[in-house]
């Protein structure tokens, strides 16, 4: 491919800010769900475990079926190697591509230089805070501010640092958004149904309300995968957006 054409091309942009986290164990089971989703009703995400089994071929494959695909890797080492991952994302199409916010400013500045050179270069964000984490882990980790307050450091970081937004908590989105721009990007997972269990997300928030505190796209896995009809929880959260953007 092309290096500086890492387009998605026939990529559909779907209107719906879901990302639906396609965490499986392994190549088959993603594409067998995938193959009963339409890419005009949600982007797809592929993490640690799915990337770690099924390798670059299964992102082309997506790709080619027209989904905007989020790779969500976390990169989180030194400036020259997270830089040199972040080309390759670019180059296997990706529409997001995401690095540790706590990798701080020169790794992050590097990552997007890095993507300078792509005519369609990925959306690049940093992860500030995972939404698994609450005060006490900070604090085990030294980090002895609210997660509010460090997710706003990072977030301002990752915006001087020149990338187009960030990965928090719904929960911060009210925060974030008037701070840091209409513009800048807030991606949130830890998304969950109203009265449904966390599992092990700690900073969680309904669809709606994350929309309304600000969040730009939606990362939602099990409530969907794992639902008796992922199809259906899907058409549901749809609508329900459809509607809440339609009151506003
Ligand atoms: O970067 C992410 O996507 C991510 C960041 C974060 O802080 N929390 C978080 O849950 N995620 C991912 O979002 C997805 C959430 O999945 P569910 O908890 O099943 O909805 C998983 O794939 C996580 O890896």
């Amino acid at each position: 491919m092309n290096p500086l054409i890492a387009s998605p091309a026939g990529a559909h942009s779907p209107a719906s800010p879901v990302i639906v986290a396609l965490d499986f164990p392994n190549e088959a089971a993603a594409l067998a769900f995938v193959s009963r989703l339409d890419p005009a009703a949600c982007r797809v995400k592929v993490g640690k475990e799915l990337f770690t089994a099924s390798g670059r071929g299964l992102i082309e494959k997506l790709v080619a079926r027209g989904f905007e695909v989020f790779l969500d890797l976390k990169f989180h080492d030194i400036p020259n190697t997270v830089a040199h991952a972040c080309k390759i994302a670019a180059e296997l199409g990706v529409w997001l591509v995401d690095v540790h916010a706590s990798g701080g400013r020169r790794m992050m500045s590097a990552a997007r230089e890095a993507l300078e050179a792509y005519s369609q270069r990925p959306m690049l964000i940093g992860v500030t805070v995972l939404t698994s984490m609450e005060a006490a882990d900070l604090a085990e980790i030294g980090i002895t501010v609210s997660p509010q307050e460090q997710v706003l450091r990072l977030a301002t970081l990752t915006r001087d640092s020149g990338l187009d937004g960030v990965v928090c908590s719904a929960q911060e989105a009210s925060l974030l958004k008037p701070a840091l721009g209409a513009d800048f990007k807030l991606v949130t997972p830890g998304i969950r149904l109203a009265g449904a269990a966390g599992d092990d997300q700690r900073r969680v928030m309904t669809p709606v309300a994350a929309l309304e505190g600000g969040a730009d796209y939606l990362v939602i896995g099990r409530p969907i995968t794992q639902s008796a009809d992922p199809l259906a929880t899907l058409a549901t959260i749809n609508a329900d957006i459809a509607m809440y953007k339609q009151s506003i």
